[in-house]
């Protein structure tokens, strides 16, 4: 897998392994998400940061967006007290800060706002730190209602509308951005199901009054919607998936870009990831770096319906999938830089640099 830079250090005062991939930065400064995960080898977070980071250059050019794609990792052999966590955490600062603008991180899984706030001590190059220090604060609010829009124009594909009233939806994760989704779908009147490994966060949904399956049996439940909400890699070749729509935030669900044809032939619409994952950085970016306001950053985030529906139409006029149709788009994009959704206004953390010239 190409990508432009990797850098991967171990940290002066921790001692663990931290790593930033930049894997394009041709529309504009990479963005990506800080991951905190323990992981059995340092290989598996190099391969880990790697994808993610192309992941996300595809999705900052699907969704219009002037920034390239990146991504950090903490390589993580435990998990760590607070205070290790803190020096962690700085070391990975210093990480961020010596690319000079070049990456610019948010939170990601095992991140947060508070987090960002840690990193911001060492290196202006952050978002999302929480609202009171002036930042956007957890981008899983906006991640569910871009989902939701992605859901919108795949619903009308597959079942010809889009109301949710008694659909039966089965969500994969009930973390933050699948809780979010929880409630707004039975809000719908959809009859929401989900799965978790954490038996606290499956005590949390049966509180809210719904259903639960083991993780799994998630692809074999018969429902009309499937939203991966978890973990990446949940489609291997040959998956079964009893829902006739799959669409969810989860980063990388195939195992592999060609899972994407068999789940086409199998009768599954499956939305690429990187679209419908796109509400958060959607959001954040338009309002920490393209100073929109709070109903403008939304409408950014709804206007992932059309992209959506753009994406479906020219998968069925051409014979192709919604993924191919995606994929061409963001070549489109990165070979013509055109449709920037905020122009060339950069986050004011950002330093003019080479990357920015
Ligand atoms: N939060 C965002 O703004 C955002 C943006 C883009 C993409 N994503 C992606 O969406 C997914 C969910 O994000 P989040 O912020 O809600 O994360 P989260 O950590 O809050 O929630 C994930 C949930 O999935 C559960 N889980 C882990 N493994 C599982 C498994 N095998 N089966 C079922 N449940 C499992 C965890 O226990 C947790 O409750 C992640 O993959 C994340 O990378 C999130």
């Amino acid at each position: 897998m190409s990508v432009q830079e990797l850098i991967v250090r171990r940290g002066r005062r921790s001692g663990v392994t931290t790593m930033v991939a930049v894997h394009s930065s041709a529309l504009g400064p990479a963005v990506g998400g800080c991951r905190f995960k323990v992981y059995p080898r340092v290989h598996d977070a190099i391969d880990d940061v790697l994808r993610l980071s192309a992941a996300m250059t595809r999705k900052c050019a699907v969704a219009g967006l002037d920034f390239g794609g990146g991504k950090s990792v903490v390589a993580l052999d435990s998990v760590p007290g607070p205070e290790r966590r803190r020096d962690i955490l700085l070391d990975h600062a210093d990480l961020i800060e010596s690319l000079d603008g070049g990456y610019l991180a948010g939170p990601d899984v095992g991140t947060g706002p508070e987090d960002m706030l840690v990193l911001r001590e060492r290196t202006p190059h952050v978002f999302c730190v929480p609202e009171e220090h002036g930042g956007t604060g957890s981008s899983s609010g906006p991640t569910a209602v871009g989902v939701l829009a992605a859901l919108r124009a795949g619903a009308r594909a597959v079942f010809g509308s889009d109301g949710m009233k008694d659909r039966k939806v089965v969500i994969s994760g009930y973390g933050s951005v699948g809780e979010h989704l929880a409630t707004a779908l039975a809000a719908q009147g959809a009859d929401v199901t989900v799965s978790d490994v954490d038996e606290r966060r499956l005590r949390a949904a049966a509180e809210r009054g719904f259903g639960r399956v083991r993780p799994e049996q998630v692809l074999g439940i018969e429902a009309d919607v499937l939203i991966p909400a978890a973990i990446g890699g949940v489609f291997g070749p040959g998956a079964e998936v009893a829902a006739p729509l799959v669409v969810g935030p989860a980063n990388n669900q195939l195992t592999d870009d060609a899972v994407a044809d068999d789940l086409a032939a199998r009768g599954v619409l499956w939305i690429p990831d990187f679209v419908a994952s796109a509400g958060g950085v959607v959001y954040t970016l338009g309002r920490e770096a393209g100073k929109l306001t709070h109903e403008q950053a939304l409408d950014r985030v709804e206007a992932l319906e059309a992209t959506t529906r753009r994406l479906l139409d020219a998968a069925s006029a051409n014979g192709t999938t919604p993924l191919a149709e995606a994929d061409a788009l963001a070549e489109a994009r990165l070979t013509s830089g055109a449709g920037a959704a905020f122009g060339h206004t950069r986050p004011e953390s950002v330093r003019p640099g080479p990357l920015l010239s």
